[in-house]
């Protein structure tokens, strides 16, 4: 059976199955996972390492699920390197190794890390053809699945949830939210001829804007609370003036380079948090 749909062999196929690792959208999820575990404090790498593993498979899972749907059922997209029958054994695959990850989950820390884990794969899974149709669940699937890979990162090193955890969960929910509007506009115009209702094409891009980067402000604003509370790190302030500057200049692009510059910026967000919550440089002067 043909995994390729240009070719046969090891390599045709190698290739067709690492076309559905897309590195931009595969980063972050893996990078909130280790982040969870850093905010844990203390890290277990092997059960660091279970965790990333599946949060690799559930991304893997809704790229190739979103492939299928776009190419093989609704002809959306031009063109797509796996067969039909490709698309469904890479599935079974990555949903095997996403299991065997959970299940040793489950084993080596409790149930509830299992069931902390198990809904990354839901919303990957369902995000084609379900989820993407709706404006609401097509714009926070992606930021969600984040928040609880940040949040599985922490639980499997802690064995329990904090406030703190909690909280850059729900930030990074708000702020990628925002930044998923952004980056819908950019296809504005083909999702409206093809009807998929992105926040863009339900309310416009105009209000889309004001939409995405008042779910940006809010996310800085709460870490702006949670620092001055000192449930966060002082030094917290510096991503969020740090992705200030970002989104002020993205504000004045187009919907493209907006994102790009947004998706950087949420990097630089991310590191300067690893910083604060490892080191803490500002709260140690004050
Ligand atoms: C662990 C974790 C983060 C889980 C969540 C996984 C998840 C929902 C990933 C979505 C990835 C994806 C297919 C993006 C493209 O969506 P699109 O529909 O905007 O792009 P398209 O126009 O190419 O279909």
């Amino acid at each position: 059976m043909a995994f390729a749909r240009d070719g046969t062999g090891i390599d045709a196929t190698a290739r067709a199955l690492w076309s559905q690792v897309h590195p931009v959208f595969m980063t972050p999820p893996l990078a909130a996972s280790l982040f969870g575990a850093i905010l844990a404090g203390s890290v277990d790498p092997l059960l660091a390492a279970i965790h990333v593993i599946a949060m690799f498979a559930a991304v893997y899972t809704a790229h190739v699920k979103d492939g299928y749907v776009d190419f093989h059922l609704r002809g959306e997209d031009d063109d797509h390197p796996l067969t039909a029958s490709g698309c469904q054994i890479a599935l079974v695959l990555s949903t095997a190794v996403f299991l065997l990850c959970s299940v040793l989950l489950a084993v080596l820390v409790d149930v509830l890390a299992f069931v902390l884990v198990v809904p990354t794969w839901v919303i990957a899974y369902h995000h084609a053809p379900q989820l993407d149709m709706n404006p609401v669940t097509a714009t926070t699937g992606y930021p969600l699945g984040i928040s609880l890979s940040v949040l599985g990162g922490f639980y499997v090193q802690a064995a329990t949830i904090t406030a703190v955890p909690l909280g850059f969960a729900i930030v990074f929910l708000t702020l990628l939210s925002g930044i998923k509007v952004i980056d819908d506009a950019q296809d504005y115009a083909y999702d409206r001829s093809i009807e998929k209702r992105t926040v863009a094409v339900s309310v416009g891009p105009d209000r889309a804007y004001g939409v995405a980067y008042g779910l940006m402000t809010v996310a800085l604003l709460v870490v702006v609370a949670f620092a001055i509370a000192r449930l966060f790190p002082l030094t917290s302030l510096l991503a969020v003036l740090a992705f200030a500057a970002v989104a002020g200049v993205a504000r004045r692009a187009d919907p493209e380079l907006a994102t790009m510059l947004l998706i950087r910026g949420s990097y630089v967000f991310l590191a300067v948090l690893v910083a604060a919550v490892r080191f803490d440089p500002v709260g140690q002067l004050v």
